[in-house]
């Protein structure tokens, strides 16, 4: 379920009130590939619901180039938001998560071990508040970048 981000804040609030352990996570999701799909499950197992923040087209460009992305924000929020493990989308357009997770305040952080604690500025802001991070391992050999060279190599 898209949930816009003006309302965002009261939703997480509801949930939490509710009693449920939000976790939260970032990223493009451009195309779609089997360590997305193994990181967003291993992201859910952590707590009770799952919140993805999605850049928005114009931050993705900002951040991987002219050409990106391949699948618009609205596209990439379905394909993202029909997998069993995803609860909540939300797109953000600024270049980091930061101000987004002091909207949702999850109990856990989680993004991919291509990330250190130094390399995530939204780790700081999730420990400030006593929430937890995790890093997940990769599923080696799987990136949307990859696809994209595959693709033109043929
Ligand atoms: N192979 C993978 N295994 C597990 N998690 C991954 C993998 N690739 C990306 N992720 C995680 O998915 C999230 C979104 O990643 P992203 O959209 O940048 O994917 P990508 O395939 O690395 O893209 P690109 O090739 O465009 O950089 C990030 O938190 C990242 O850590
Ligand atoms: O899909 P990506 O490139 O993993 O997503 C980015 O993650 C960044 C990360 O959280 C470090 O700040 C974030 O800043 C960026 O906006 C993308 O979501």
């Amino acid at each position: 379920m898209l949930i816009p981000k003006e309302r965002i804040e009261d939703f997480c609030a509801t949930l939490r009130e509710a009693g449920q352990r939000v976790v939260f996570t970032n990223g493009c999701f451009d195309i779609l590939h089997a360590g997305h799909v193994r990181y967003l499950e291993a992201a859910r197992a952590l707590g009770d619901c799952l919140v993805l923040g999605l850049n928005t087209d114009a931050s993705v460009r900002r951040l991987k180039g002219e050409t990106r992305p391949v699948n618009t924000e609205l596209d990439r929020a379905a394909v993202v938001g029909a997998l069993v493990a995803v609860d909540y989308v939300v797109l953000f357009d600024e270049p980091t998560a930061e101000m987004l997770i002091e909207k949702v305040r999850p109990a856990v952080y989680a993004k991919g071990g291509d990330y250190t604690r130094e390399t995530l500025p939204e780790a700081k802001i999730v420990e400030k508040y006593g929430g937890e991070v995790h890093f997940i391992d990769l599923v080696p050999g799987c990136s949307t970048t990859k696809i994209i060279e595959k693709i033109h190599q043929r």
